[in-house]
């Protein structure tokens, strides 16, 4: 057996998906689509090393799964590869669309046992169709339809790959290079996923979980003399705002960690440094939009939140309805889901003597189902 490096390219934009979720972060059970074909492919004990490549934001997350080599993505396909090929130190290759996620062992066993001495070896599947190129019928005997996993000798890859060019796949660089390929048979199976549609053509994958996941956030800011305050994202008449970095709105900062604990995305200082200019005076429904954004993307969907703001003053009653409504907005999700309660701490602590506010918040989320939509 070679010893082969697995390249799983998985830093795509997933535009044509046309959903708010990636499609690498499905979830199959469990697991993010993209850890489910690692773990599948890392279980078969051919390869000494695997390396995914992704965005460097998704790469910060994906830490949380599994011990994978992780290579920054590029902006094109091809520009991932290259990235993650710096990370291989094998003579040969194994390069895969995660998109591609229902590969077969013995399919996969058939490309990188096959004995031959091309510069890569390329899974096609055969058309079945009538082709018309422009306005001419062609010979549809010598078109094939390019599947990957392509395995590779590496030297030749990088080599052809140190080009302007851009391929669409690692056999049409090698060829332009001047190396060889050798077909072999593909595999429905081994479709791609590209559109919401595909997923019905693939076999492998299990439903997402049904679980609820829940998070908590606490927060607390001191009042200032001076400032603006902003409760949930709500203007507040009052002569002074909260000492903070950014514009202190205390109930969204409690409520992004609520959303970043249900996710397992860490908390606010963690993705807002406190010492980072970029975030100084910000209004906190600029950060709330940006974790919004990430907890749909990474396939969760929002089911309600719970917030209890406890304030000895201002006085809260009269702002709830206008919080509700502005933060389900942000939210994407109806103003039933988003519960905001007051209390006072009858003049206790440092919240009763009015030197500040605290909040409360809960996040409930659950796993976008695909299986609804597809
Ligand atoms: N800059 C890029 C673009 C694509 N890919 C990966 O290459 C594979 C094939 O790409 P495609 O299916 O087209 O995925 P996306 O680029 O995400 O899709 P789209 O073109 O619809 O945005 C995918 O596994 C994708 O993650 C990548 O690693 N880096
Ligand atoms: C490599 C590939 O999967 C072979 O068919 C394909 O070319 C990559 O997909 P994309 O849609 O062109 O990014």
């Amino acid at each position: 057996m070679r010893d082969l490096t697995l390249v799983l390219l998985s830093a795509g934009s997933s535009s044509r998906f046309e959903l708010d979720i990636k499609k690498q972060w499905l979830r199959i059970g469990h697991d993010p689509l993209w850890y489910f074909v690692a773990n599948k492919l890392q279980k078969t004990g051919f390869f000494s090393k695997i390396i995914i490549s992704s965005s460097k934001e998704d790469i910060e997350f994906m830490k949380n799964y599994g011990n994978f080599t992780y290579a920054e993505g590029g902006d094109t396909r091809q520009q991932s590869l290259k990235n993650s090929l710096k990370f291989v130190e094998t003579d040969y290759v194994l390069v895969s669309d995660i998109a591609r996620s229902c590969i077969d062992n013995s399919f996969l066993n058939k490309i990188i046992s096959l004995s031959s001495d091309a510069d890569c070896i390329v899974p096609y599947l055969p058309v079945n169709d009538t082709i018309v190129y422009d306005n001419d019928t062609i010979d549809r005997n010598k078109v094939k339809r390019i599947q990957t996993p392509q395995l590779s000798k590496t030297s030749s890859l990088r080599s052809a790959l140190n080009t302007d060019k851009e391929f669409t796949d690692e056999s049409s660089a090698i060829i332009d290079s001047g190396g060889t390929r050798e077909f072999i048979q593909g595999d429905e199976a081994a479709h791609k996923i590209t559109y919401i549609g595909d997923l019905n053509k693939i076999p492998c994958l299990e439903a997402p979980s049904n679980d609820t996941l829940s998070g908590n956030g606490f927060d607390v800011h001191a009042f200032d003399d001076k400032g603006e305050m902003y409760l949930g994202g709500v203007k507040i008449d009052s002569d002074f705002g909260f000492k903070a970095h950014s514009d202190g709105d205390v109930v969204i900062h409690a409520l992004i960690d609520a959303l970043l604990g249900a996710s397992g995305m860490g908390d606010i200082g963690m993705m807002f440094p406190d010492n980072d200019d970029k975030y100084k005076g910000i209004d906190s429904k600029e950060l709330l939009k940006l974790v919004v954004k990430k907890i749909y993307s990474y396939g969760f969907i929002i089911v309600n939140v719970d917030i209890t703001i406890a304030a000895q003053k201002p006085r809260i009653g009269k702002y709830k309805m206008q919080i509700r409504e502005t933060l389900a907005k942000i939210l994407h999700c109806e103003m039933q889901r988003v519960n905001v309660k007051a209390t006072t701490t009858e003049k206790l602590g440092f919240i009763g003597r009015a030197e500040g506010v605290g909040v409360i918040a809960n996040a409930n989320l659950k796993y976008f189902d695909w299986q609804k939509i597809k």
